[in-house]
């Protein structure tokens, strides 16, 4: 029942107790001690490809860790069956090495704590929450261009400048700060961030560091300052925030008719911050809890979609005649000042939203989602789990399984099309996850991106700069790279 050498790893076994290799192919560790210090020692590239390596088995795979069984999976149809598990909504180990910077916020809690801070920040997502923060996304947009002014060609590396303006929008839709007088301490905040990614690979890669006695005895110190810095940060527009929420709150009180109701926003549904500020004056959640959410949508708001805007560019420099279609198809809808850059304008620009799926299929921005039995748990495909067992859904294997993606490194956006899309199993795409734990902010996220790729699209023009082949993708807490991405911009005449 234990595979000893994995220290005492309780195996997986089957429900007809024929061999698991029946079903899934088991990964051959480095050592005698199965995949125990298989990522010892790995830098951050090291990790990415051994994790690919796992992929070419072809199949969903095991691997045996320090006394723990890890379920692999890279297909659709394992995706589905541990995705709508209802008992598996628990996030993985690896998820605990975020919970010095998120603590237990909506990504990193499980049971009744997740379920009423996802009930409490659904409707914040809502159709017309999410109207009313176009406007912001164009103003931040046309800012974006406001820093080429006067250049007709100029090299960017996005990695540089993308996440600057996906802060600035999350906080200032989400958590309805400007951050134009805080843009020091925001791309403080960005540099940090890095430092405590640093803290979370360290972690993943050294077994002794899993359980938080030994990191909290000898490596937690080293990442305390950025610690402070984020969370300085993110306090900071907490408290900024609580004052100009009363100020709105007194100018509406003045104005409200006797069946308003103040808080529920019966008028005007309320923001992200807004609405936890407010769960707070009726007790639904404390000072700590505010922390633990902005922490985690500013850090799940800004992160994700710069990369997939970053790897949108990418695309665009790389694929001249897909972005003239792009361009074609916006000029066709969107007026040239911008006026009807609109949700439902946006809708119409179905070419642009089969480019940014593509880019998220061959760069999701979560390349690998985690997760953890509760309880012995038997899948769908007949095999047991025990209680403990750990299961790594990879989006990035699955998104280029050649099981339902045809030549799956080709760039091709036309793969999205419903015709295309139609005997595709649903789950071989899945860049937001899916069942309960599917992304809060996907809506939000390629609205974002949408209108960022139309306003600087009908003013330049992107040409390659960097070479694809070139790129040494990494392992973070999302998906990075060794090297700057650069496109160059020309103005269009
Ligand atoms: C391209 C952009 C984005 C991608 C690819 C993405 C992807 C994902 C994925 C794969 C998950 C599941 C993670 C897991 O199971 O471990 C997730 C969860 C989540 N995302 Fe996103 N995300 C994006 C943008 C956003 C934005 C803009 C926000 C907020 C404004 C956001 C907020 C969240 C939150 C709070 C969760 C946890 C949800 C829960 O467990 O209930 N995401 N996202």
């Amino acid at each position: 029942d234990y595979y000893i050498l994995a220290f005492f790893a309780k195996r997986i076994r089957t429900k007809d107790g024929t061999p698991v290799e029946n079903i899934v192919a088991i990964a051959k560790g480095n050592t005698i001690f199965a995949n125990s210090f298989d990522l010892y020692g790995q830098d951050h590239a090291g990790v990415f490809t051994h994790t690919r390596e796992g992929a070419k088995l072809g199949r969903n795979y095991l691997e045996y860790v320090m006394g723990t069984p890890i379920y692999n999976v890279i297909d659709a149809e394992g995706s589905d069956a541990i995705l709508n598990n209802p008992n598996l909504i628990t996030k993985s180990v690896v998820y605990n090495f975020l919970h010095p910077f998120l603590r237990t916020g909506l990504l990193t809690s499980t049971s009744k704590k997740w379920h009423a801070r996802r009930k409490m920040l659904t409707p914040t997502f809502h159709f017309n929450i999410l109207g009313q923060f176009q406007e912001i996304f164009k103003t931040e947009s046309q800012k974006f261009l406001l820093q080429f002014k006067g250049q007709d060609d100029i090299t960017i590396s996005l990695n540089e400048v993308i996440p600057r303006f996906t802060l600035n929008s999350i906080c200032e839709t989400a958590m309805g700060v400007k951050l134009d007088e805080m843009a020091e301490k925001g791309d403080r905040y960005r540099e940090n961030f890095t430092s405590i990614e640093e803290c979370f690979i360290r972690r993943m890669s050294n077994p002794l560091y899993w359980g938080d006695t030994l990191f909290n005895i000898f490596a937690a110190k080293d990442y305390a300052s950025a610690l402070d810095v984020v969370h300085s940060f993110s306090s900071e527009i907490i408290a900024k925030r609580r004052i100009l929420l009363e100020d709105e709150l007194e100018s509406r009180r003045e104005t409200q008719t006797a069946d308003d109701d103040l808080y529920a926003g019966k008028k005007k549904r309320f923001a992200m911050l807004d609405t936890l500020i407010c769960a707070e004056k009726d007790g639904l959640i404390d000072h700590i809890g505010i922390c633990e959410e902005v922490d985690t949508l500013m850090f799940e708001g800004y992160d994700t979609t710069s990369i997939g805007l970053t790897f949108g560019l990418l695309n665009m420099s790389l694929y001249a005649d897909k972005q003239e279609l792009c361009y074609q198809e916006i000029q066709e809808h969107i007026q040239d000042d911008l006026s009807n850059l609109d949700i439902s304008h946006l809708n119409k620009l179905k070419y642009l939203e089969y480019f940014v799926k593509e880019t998220m299929r061959l760069y999701p921005s979560v390349p690998g989602m985690g997760r953890e039995t509760v309880e012995e748990t038997e899948l769908e495909n007949g095999l047991i789990l025990p209680k403990g067992s750990q299961i790594v859904i990879h989006n990035f294997d699955v998104h280029r399984n050649p099981k339902y993606w045809d030549s799956p490194e080709e760039f091709r956006p036309e793969r999205f099309t419903p015709e295309n899309s139609q005997n595709r199993h649903t789950y071989a795409y899945i860049p937001f996850s899916a069942g309960q734990r599917n992304c809060i902010g996907q809506k939000y996220a390629v609205q974002e991106m949408k209108t960022l790729l139309v306003v600087l699209l009908k003013e330049f023009k992107v040409l390659p700069v960097t070479d694809p082949k070139s790129i040494v993708f990494t392992t973070g807490i999302t998906l990075r790279t060794q090297n700057k991405i650069q496109v160059k911009l020309v103005r269009r005449k």
